[in-house]
């Protein structure tokens, strides 16, 4: 369904001065600088998977999703969506994508939520019984009835992106891009968003990419991540292979020694040890040689996991 490979993404913008008189230097000088957002990324994603496209503040996340929509053409590389080339083919793509963003709304501001989604029904030529069928449909799945008829600008956050929702999926495309869905919501809307992307993907075998920074979103939700920072993909796979790892012994010894045991000091003076056999033993045997501070287990939880891998 999308085959993305050595997709790069250079942005160039004049470069800035501060200071007296900079702003009539950056006009003069016109220089410029560089700054590769996306770097020689490849992933191929298959109809029906739900996917989790993570990684910290600036990786590079929203340009790929970018691409993706065919909002912007990249520097390099190729890229297949539903067989299309997405900036090519950018309206024909559109109707095929289903695109939330949690930061702000599709919805038109002023409209009553139902006219939104009838003005949407509209530009994707969904036919009035499958738009009726549909929103019947979505009604139920997302409560909108209660708050239907009030105009967007009135909605509460949670009603706010159940509308977003709505609207995405209302023409039924086979593939939904959603960014941060979560962002904000209490933990009781988080939990019904969750849900309706759960039965989205499950009833219409609709594929699924989503950004979140909020790691209970993934493990609610996708089996398989796809790992970025500073525009490259450090991880690839399922979440399973990833949080299967052993429990590991955490301790912090009196005399903080470089070394114990063939595990080295962290930067915040602790040795931790995986967890294979007997942690009785393991921790007599520390013991026997050193005087220990503190200790605890950690379990792998994605959290902890993630973290490593940023920090190799
Ligand atoms: N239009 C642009 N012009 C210049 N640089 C840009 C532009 N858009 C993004 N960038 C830069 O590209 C890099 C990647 O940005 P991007 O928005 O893709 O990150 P992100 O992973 O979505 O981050 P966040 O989690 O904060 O949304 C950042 O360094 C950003 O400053």
């Amino acid at each position: 369904m999308i085959r993305v490979e050595g997709l790069t993404k250079v942005f160039r913008r004049p470069r800035t001065f501060s200071g007296p008189f900079g702003a009539l230097r950056t006009l003069v000088t016109r220089q410029y600088e560089e700054r590769t957002a996306v770097d020689d990324v490849s992933f191929a994603i298959d109809e029906g998977e739900v996917v989790g496209y993570l990684g910290p503040n600036g990786a590079g996340k929203s340009t790929t999703i970018k691409i993706l929509t065919g909002i912007l053409t990249p520097t390099a590389g190729t890229v297949r969506v539903n067989g299309m080339v997405p900036w090519r083919d950018r309206s024909a793509n559109a109707r095929r994508v289903g695109v939330v963003f949690g930061q702000r709304s599709q919805l038109w501001w002023d409209l009553p939520l139902i006219e939104s989604l009838r003005l949407v029904g509209s530009l994707y030529d969904v036919p009035a019984a499958r738009f009726d069928a549909s929103l019947r449909k979505l009604r139920d799945l997302l409560g909108l009835d209660e708050f239907l008829d009030t105009p967007v600008r009135q909605l509460s956050l949670g009603q706010r992106m159940r509308g977003d929702l709505a609207a995405a999926v209302l023409y039924e495309p086979p593939l939904l891009y959603l960014d941060e869905p979560t962002v904000g919501l209490d933990v009781l809307a988080k939990e019904a968003v969750r849900e309706f992307i759960v039965e989205t993907n499950r009833t219409g075998r609709t594929t699924v990419i989503l950004t979140t920074h909020d790691l209970a979103d993934v493990e609610a939700l996708c089996k398989r991540i796809i790992l970025i920072d500073h525009g490259k993909v450090l991880f690839d796979g399922a979440i399973d292979a990833l949080v299967d790892q052993p429990r590991r012994l955490v301790v912090l010894l009196e005399s903080a020694p470089e070394e114990v045991r063939g595990v080295s000091r962290d930067d915040e003076g602790r040795h931790v040890f995986d967890i294979h056999g007997d942690l009785p033993a393991l921790i007599a045997a520390i013991s026997a040689e050193h005087t220990i501070r503190d200790l605890s287990i950690e379990e792998p939880d994605l959290e902890s996991v993630i973290k490593g891998i940023y920090a190799r």
